[in-house]
């Protein structure tokens, strides 16, 4: 092995960023062949990571989420275009089924490329989907793309800054959690010395679905969720609500904004709630999730049969002049909080084409009036950009750095 190939494995920066530049161009020096893929790649585990669109936008849910925002440790451009090249280079290797770089047994000598945990794991549908943050470009002298502001402050936020904003965020989604992890763990890694993890949050249990067709996963609360969603196959309402168009910088077409929020349950209160009052709390019956006045979940929802106060009352396009959102949050439980109570809830996703037209509104009236209120609380929160689909060749935020 040439020496300046001994060197850059040798370090952990030149080894991170080096290695899927190289790959991104097609040059491979880092190592000295591109290794056949070990892992197990079964017909239809793979979702493709080139396209359109960012791959977890509209595709199917998938059962875990590893989310992780990152800070960046520079403001230099060149080093932020180096680190999405490895990024993009290693994400299109892991949602393949295969080894980032030169695999995790390469050189005996040199810590190896991947981390290796998910050596003989299929793919399981596993989706990367990367957003910049406002201060990504603050902190990068970057023209911010007019739709990307902070949050308003909502009444009732009690937002923690250690679980909330971030330069950069990745969204791992995977029927296995081991895979979801081995993704953001070699991002992570790849990235060293250009940005680092602020927050993260693991979560497990859909509570939406993009697939109507599908049982509708439930929340913590025992609800089904995600019954209204938007469908990843209905382009015409994607495109009304969710993929950015001519509106938007070019880089950001196809693209679309997420708004995270970790939301809190108070459990141990809600479970002392009468079905009763958890059913008006929603407008929608527990078992079956139909809505009041109907008997089967898909039935149409009627609003003047809801309480007024209704968490579906409030959120209802009809209640909001048409505004809509594609929601794609999971349920997370982080152990207690000391005082013995489950530090669980739900990490609420949401995808739009504008969130002043999306989550701001909706956030805005469920946060004055919702019944649900009472048992939940915000405490984390960031807001993303995240840019168009990636082709082949290419890399994340492309059209935005180049
Ligand atoms: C700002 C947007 C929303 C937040 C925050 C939110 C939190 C939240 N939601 C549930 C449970 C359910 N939500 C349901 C429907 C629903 N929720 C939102 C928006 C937010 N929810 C919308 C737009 C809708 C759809 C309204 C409609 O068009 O009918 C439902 C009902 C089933 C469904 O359609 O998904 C449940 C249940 C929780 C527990 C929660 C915070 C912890
Ligand atoms: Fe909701």
């Amino acid at each position: 092995m040439p020496d300046l190939s001994r060197r850059r494995l040798l370090t952990g920066a030149g080894l991170a960023v080096g290695a899927g530049a190289a790959a991104v161009a097609g040059a491979g020096f880092v190592r000295q062949a591109q290794p056949e893929p070990v892992r197990a790649d079964s017909p239809g585990a793979s979702i493709p990571f080139h396209g359109p669109h960012q791959a977890g936008i509209a595709t199917p849910v998938q059962d875990r989420l590893h989310f992780a925002a990152f800070d960046l440790s520079t403001d230099s451009r060149e080093a932020v275009v180096a680190m999405l090249k490895a990024w993009t280079a290693a994400a299109a290797r892991m949602t393949a089924a295969q080894e980032v770089g030169g695999g995790a047994t390469g050189a005996e000598l040199a810590p190896p490329d991947d981390t290796g945990e998910a050596i003989g794991l299929p793919a399981s549908r596993l989706t990367l989907t990367v957003g910049f943050g406002p201060t990504f470009f603050d902190k990068l002298k970057l023209p911010r793309p007019d739709r990307l502001k902070e949050l308003p402050h909502f009444p009732g936020d009690k937002l923690d800054p250690a679980r909330s904003g971030g330069d950069l965020c990745v969204q791992a989604c995977a029927d296995d959690p081991q895979v979801a992890v081995h993704a953001v763990r070699n991002l992570v890694r790849i990235g060293f010395g250009t940005a680092s993890v602020r927050w993260s949050q693991l979560g497990f249990g859909k509570t939406s679905s993009t697939t109507p067709d599908a049982q509708t996963p439930r929340n913590l609360m025992g609800f089904k969720d995600g019954t209204a969603n938007i469908a990843g196959t209905d382009g015409k309402r994607l495109d009304e609500h969710v993929w950015v168009g001519e509106e938007g910088p070019e880089w950001m077409r196809g693209g679309s904004y997420l708004v995270a929020r970790r939301i809190r349950m108070h459990i141990e209160t809600w479970d002392r709630t009468s079905l009763k009052e958890q059913e008006d709390i929603f407008g929608r019956t527990k078992r079956e999730g139909a809505p009041y006045g109907g008997t089967r979940e898909h039935d149409p929802v009627v609003l003047a049969k809801m309480p007024v106060d209704s968490h579906v009352r409030l959120a209802h396009p009809d209640s909001l002049g048409g505004v809509t959102i594609l929601r794609r949050g999971y349920s997370f439980t982080d152990g207690s909080d000391g005082l013995g109570r489950l530090d669980a809830g739900l990490f609420f996703l949401a995808y739009q084409r504008d969130p002043e037209k999306g989550f701001i509104p909706i956030q805005r009236a469920l946060a004055a009036k919702d019944t649900l209120n009472e048992y939940i609380q915000h405490v984390g929160s960031g807001v993303f950009a995240c840019p168009g689909g990636v082709q082949p060749g290419s890399y994340w935020g492309a059209g935005l750095l180049t």
